[in-house]
């Protein structure tokens, strides 16, 4: 698929690792429209300019994802993909040092937000782009979710996020499965730990202790190093059905 002149919708484009990807998008000619809770993807979407729209929203709202994607069809020639990189992290152990149980509302909004709301914008941007005309091979679009290694390193603390990652990469397969008819790739990136905000958070001594077990490069990875893999994704249409972990080589034990 070609960017140029394309429209993308992209999510927690206000931060991060979307905010990066919006940026390549545009440099590489592809119209965005930018959603993300925090008013803050406004500026962002100032920033980039004409090529850029933003739509505030809450990836677990139906409503709110359909008119983000009403949005993208009015913003272009109809919506080309989805990088879907909304999420967020929590920590807690099932039984804390006082013997105490987790929270099982936290447990349950941290799999509502970064698994059902990743099915929320798939389902409804599959629906969309079901209704594009064919392109070369008779593509149609193409989805790529943000998973993490969490969903196969999961560390102490990491039930909620570890699961709700999981689901991201349980459902790449049946999604690309399904969705192949209508010629709509689905693809998963898996990072490890990148220079971010949401690991802004991180005692100091934590993320050295995250950056030296990279095998290599030893450092956080960079948001447009993310952004670059999913540009690739986009473009090579070969690519589908799969999670791509983009790590350095950790193993977080
Ligand atoms: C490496 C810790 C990083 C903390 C980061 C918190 C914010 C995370 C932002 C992540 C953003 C990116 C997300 C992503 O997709 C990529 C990743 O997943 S990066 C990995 C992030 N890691 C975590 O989130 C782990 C979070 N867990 C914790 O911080 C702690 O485990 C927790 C606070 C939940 C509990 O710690 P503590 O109070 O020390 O627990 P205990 O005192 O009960 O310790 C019991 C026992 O377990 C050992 N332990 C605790 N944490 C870890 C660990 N992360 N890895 C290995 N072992 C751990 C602890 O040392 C005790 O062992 P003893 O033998 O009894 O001393
Ligand atoms: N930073 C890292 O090291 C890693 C991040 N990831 C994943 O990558 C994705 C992006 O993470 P970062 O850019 O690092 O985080 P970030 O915290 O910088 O950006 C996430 C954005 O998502 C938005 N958001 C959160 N909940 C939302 C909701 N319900 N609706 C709409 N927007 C919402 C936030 O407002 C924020 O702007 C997340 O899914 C995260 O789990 C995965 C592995 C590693």
């Amino acid at each position: 698929m070609r960017i140029e002149n394309a429209t993308f919708v992209i999510t927690g484009a206000g931060s991060g690792l979307g905010s990066a990807c919006a940026e390549r998008l545009v440099a590489a000619g592809g119209r965005v429209v930018l959603c993300d809770l925090s008013e803050g993807v406004q500026d962002q979407a100032r920033r980039l300019g004409d090529a850029a729209i933003a739509v505030q929203g809450d990836v677990t709202s139906a409503d709110d994802i359909q008119a983000v994607i009403d949005a993208a069809q009015a913003h272009g020639d109809g919506l080309a993909g989805v990088i879907h990189c909304a999420g967020v992290v929590s920590v807690a152990k099932l039984v804390d040092r006082h013997g105490n149980p987790a929270d099982l509302d936290a447990y349950a909004r941290t799999v509502q937000i970064n698994l059902v709301g990743t099915f929320n914008v798939m389902r409804l941007a599959a629906a969309a782009m079901s209704q594009n005309p064919p392109g070369d091979d008779g593509e149609r679009g193409v989805i790529i979710n943000i998973a993490s290694v969490a969903a196969f390193d999961g560390q102490v603390g990491q039930c909620a996020y570890s699961a709700s990652k999981a689901g991201v990469v349980g459902m790449s397969l049946p999604a690309a499965r399904e969705l192949s008819r209508h010629g709509i790739r689905v693809m998963a990136i898996a990072p490890g730990v990148f220079e971010t905000p949401m690991m802004a958070d991180i005692p100091e001594d934590a993320v050295a202790a995250l950056s030296q077990a990279v095998p290599f490069p030893k450092r956080l990875g960079k948001p447009d190093e993310f952004a670059r893999l999913a540009e690739q994704i986009i473009t090579n249409s070969m690519l589908n059905g799969e999670v791509i972990r983009l790590d350095g080589g950790i193993r977080m034990q």
